[in-house]
C-alpha cells in the first residue's frame, strides 16, 4: 500500500495556498459524489421491489405483493431516476474538480519555481536544470492520476459500496456479506503482495524519464559545443539509451500493472460464481424471491466492481505517488533563507539584527574584511585557508593569482552564496552571516567571469537588477559600459532579442552588457570578476577608464588573470596558497620579485 504520511504530505502540499472557492466546490463535488453513491446503491432495490411486483411477490417480501400497476410503475421511476440522476452527477463532478484541480497546478507551479529561485547555489550545482524543470510536469501528471483515482474512483465507489453493504445486511443474506467480505481480503492480499513491486517499478519510471528529459535539455543547451567536436553520434547514441532504459522501465511498469489486474480479475469471477452459487440455491430453497435474486446479483456485481476499482486506485495512487516523490524531496530542500535561520541558532547569532535601515547609508561606502576564512570544497583541500584582507571603505583593490587558487570563490563568499568553514566576512565590522541576505546583495554588484544573459532583450537584460529602471536609465548605463554605440545601430535598439544565453551577441558584447547591469545597480561594492577579459585592447582601456570613474568612492574588487587590466590599481594583492601572499602597487610588486613579478614576466613573454 502507499505509505499513508507520502500519501499525506503529498495532498497537504497541493491542497496547501487553496481558496475558499475551491473549498466550495469541493464541497460540491463531494456532495455529488455522495449522492450519486446512495442513488446507485438504492437503484437495484427499486429494480427488485418493480420485479416482486410484477411477479407477484415472493413467499419472503409479502407486503409487496399488494402493490398495483401504479406501484409497478413507480419503482420502475425510481429505478431510472436512480441511475440517470446518478449519472448525470458522474457527468457533472469532473467539471466542478476539474477548474479546482488547475487552479492547484497552478499555485503548484508558482511555490515550486519561487523555491527553485530560494534555494542555495550548493543545491544548484549539484542538479541538473533539465531534471528540475521536469520534476514539476512529472508532479502535475503524478497528481492527475492521484486525484483521478481518488475524485472518480475511490470516494464514489465508498459511497456507493457502503449503501449496498447496508442493504444487503438489512436483507438478512449472511452468506453473500461472508462471500463478500472474503472477496474484499482476497482482493486486499493480491494488492499487497505486488505493492512494493508497483512502487519500485514507478520510482524507476520517474527516475528514468527525469533522466532521459535532463540529457535532451543539456545537449539542447550545449548545441554548439556538440557541433564544433562533432560529437552529434555520441550525444545521440546516449539519448537512445537513456530513452530505451525509460521503455524497459515503462514495459515493468506495464506488466506489474497487468499482474494486479489479472489477479483481481480471478478474484472478482470467483466471488461472482460463489454468489451466483449460493442466491440459485437460496432461490431452490424457496428462501429468496426471482426479485431477490435479481437483486443480490445485482448488488454482488456492485459490491465487487466498487472493491476492483478501489483496487485500481490503490495502484494508481501508488504510482502517482512515485511520480510526485522528486517535486516532494525538492520542495523539502531548506531554502538560503531557512539554512540562514538555522545558521543563526546554531551559533548563537542574531540574525537580521543589522539590517541597515538607515536610507543614507545607500551612499556611503564600505569597508569589505575577510578575516581567517577557511573554505574547502566536499570536505576537500582548502582552497582558502586563513584568508585575510582588508578593503577599505572607497578603495579599490585587485586580486590576482594562478588559475584555481580561489579567486571566484572569494565572491562567492562575499555574496553568501557559499559560506566559509572559518573565519568571518564583514561589512564595516557587521558580519555579512548577520545581515539579511537580500538586503547584502542589494549592496553589492557583480560582473562574473561566467555571463549569465538571458534570452530577452538588450534592456531586459540590463534592468535586471532594477526593476523600476527607466529606458534613460538603461541608456545611461549602456553608455558608461561603452556599449550605447552598437545598441543605437541595431534596427530594434534596446529591444533586440539576444537569443539563448545572449549568444546572438559576441563575448565582449555579453561582457559589456553584464557591466551595464551592475553600473545600473549603483552598488556601495563593486567586484569585477575578469570583467574585461573578452575584450580588445583599445575598448578595455576605454571600459576600464569607465569603470575607474564610475567606481570611484565605492569599494572595489577587480580579479584578473590578465595583469594588464590591473596594473593601474591602487593596491594589488597575490593570492597563493590559500592566502594573500603580496601586497601592494604594480610597481612595488615587481621591484620585490615575488610571484607577481614572475606571473608579470610570464605573461610579458606571452605577449611577445
Ligand atoms: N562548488 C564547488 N565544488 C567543488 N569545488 C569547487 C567548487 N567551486 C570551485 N571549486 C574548486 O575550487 C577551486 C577554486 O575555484 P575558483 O573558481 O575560486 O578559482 P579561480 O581562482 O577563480 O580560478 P580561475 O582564475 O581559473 O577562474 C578550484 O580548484 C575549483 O575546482
Amino acid at each position: 500500500m502507499p505509505s499513508l504520511k507520502e500519501f499525506c504530505s503529498a495532498l497537504r502540499l497541493l491542497f496547501d495556498g487553496m481558496n475558499p472557492g475551491m473549498v466550495r466546490r469541493i464541497a460540491a463535488a463531494n456532495a455529488m459524489a455522495l449522492a450519486g453513491g446512495v442513488l446507485a446503491g438504492i437503484a437495484p432495490l427499486m429494480l427488485k421491489q418493480m420485479i416482486d411486483t410484477a411477479s407477484g411477490g415472493g413467499s419472503t417480501q409479502a407486503p409487496h405483493t399488494t402493490l398495483t400497476g401504479l406501484g409497478i410503475a413507480g419503482f420502475g421511476f425510481a429505478y431510472l431516476l436512480c441511475l440517470s440522476i446518478g449519472r448525470l452527477v458522474t457527468e457533472i463532478r469532473p467539471l466542478l474538480i476539474g477548474t479546482v484541480e488547475q487552479g492547484l497546478y497552478a499555485g503548484l507551479r508558482l511555490r515550486y519555481f519561487k523555491h527553485l529561485l530560494d534555494l542555495p547555489l550548493s543545491f544548484h550545482l549539484a542538479r541538473r536544470s533539465g531534471a528540475l524543470g521536469h520534476s514539476l510536469l512529472q508532479a502535475v501528471s503524478g497528481y492527475q492520476i492521484i486525484l483521478s483515482s481518488l475524485v472518480n474512483g475511490v470516494v464514489p465507489v465508498m459511497v456507493e459500496s457502503v449503501t449496498v453493504a447496508l442493504v444487503l445486511v438489512s436483507l438478512g443474506l449472511p452468506a453473500m456479506t461472508a462471500s463478500f467480505a472474503m472477496t474484499a481480503v482476497a482482493l486486499s492480499i493480491a494488492i499487497s503482495l505486488r505493492m512494493a513491486r508497483l512502487r519500485a517499478t514507478a520510482r524507476a519510471v520517474s527516475q528514468a524519464t527525469i533522466d532521459a528529459h535532463s540529457h535532451l535539455a543539456d545537449s539542447l543547451i550545449n548545441y554548439e559545443p556538440i557541433k564544433c567536436f562533432g560529437a552529434e553520434r555520441s550525444t545521440v547514441d546516449r539519448f537512445a539509451q537513456l530513452s530505451r532504459a525509460l521503455e524497459a522501465c515503462w514495459m515493468r511498469l506495464h506488466r506489474t500493472r497487468t499482474a494486479i489486474g489479472v489477479a483481481v480479475t480471478v478474484i472478482f469471477t470467483l466471488s461472482l460464481a460463489t454468489s451466483l452459487a449460493i442466491s440459485v440455491h437460496a432461490v431452490s430453497q424457496g428462501t429468496l424471491t426471482v426479485g431477490g435474486f435479481v437483486l443480490a446479483n445485482l448488488y454482488m456485481l456492485q459490491m465487487v466492481r466498487p472493491l476492483e476499482m478501489l483496487c485500481s486506485a490503490v495502484r494508481d495512487v501508488s504510482q502517482g505517488l512515485a511520480f510526485v516523490r522528486p517535486l516532494i524531496e525538492i520542495l523539502q530542500t531548506p531554502t538560503e533563507a531557512m539554512q540562514e535561520r538555522q545558521h543563526a541558532v546554531d551559533t548563537d547569532s542574531r540574525y537580521g539584527d543589522h539590517a541597515i535601515d538607515d536610507p543614507e547609508a545607500g551612499r556611503r561606502a564600505v569597508t569589505v574584511s575577510f578575516r581567517g576564512v577557511r573554505l574547502a570544497f566536499d570536505g576537500g583541500r582548502p582552497v582558502l585557508n586563513d584568508f585575510t584582507l582588508e578593503v577599505p571603505a572607497g578603495r579599490s583593490i585587485a586580486v590576482v593569482g594562478a588559475s584555481g587558487c580561489g579567486k571566484s570563490s572569494l565572491v562567492r563568499l562575499l555574496l553568501r552564496l557559499c559560506e566559509p568553514d572559518a573565519g568571518s566576512i564583514a561589512l564595516n565590522g557587521i558580519p555579512i552571516n548577520t545581515l539579511p541576505v537580500a538586503q547584502l546583495r542589494s549592496m553589492i554588484a557583480v560582473v562574473p567571469q561566467d555571463l549569465a544573459l538571458f534570452n530577452n532583450s538588450i534592456a531586459a537584460n540590463i534592468g535586471l537588477g532594477l526593476e523600476s529602471a527607466t529606458p534613460l536609465q538603461i541608456e545611461n548605463a549602456a553608455r558608461l559600459a561603452g556599449l550605447h554605440g552598437f545598441v543605437a545601430a541595431l534596427p530594434c535598439g534596446y529591444n533586440t532579442a539576444i537569443g539563448e544565453r545572449g549568444l546572438k551577441l559576441s563575448g565582449g558584447e555579453r561582457q559589456r552588457i553584464a557591466i551595464a547591469r551592475a553600473i545600473l545597480k549603483d552598488p556601495l561594492v563593486y567586484v569585477f570578476d575578469e570583467a574585461t577579459s573578452m575584450l580588445d585592447g583599445p575598448t578595455e582601456r576605454a571600459i576600464l577608464q569607465n569603470i575607474k570613474a564610475i567606481s570611484v568612492g565605492r569599494t572595489t574588487i577587480t580579479i584578473a588573470h590578465r595583469l594588464t587590466a590591473i596594473q593601474h590599481a591602487d593596491e594589488i594583492a597575490v593570492l597563493a596558497e590559500g592566502r594573500i601572499v603580496e601586497r601592494g602597487d604594480h610597481a612595488r610588486l615587481l621591484a620585490r620579485g615575488g610571484i607577481y613579478a614572475s606571473m608579470w614576466h610570464g605573461q610579458q613573454t606571452t605577449c611577445c
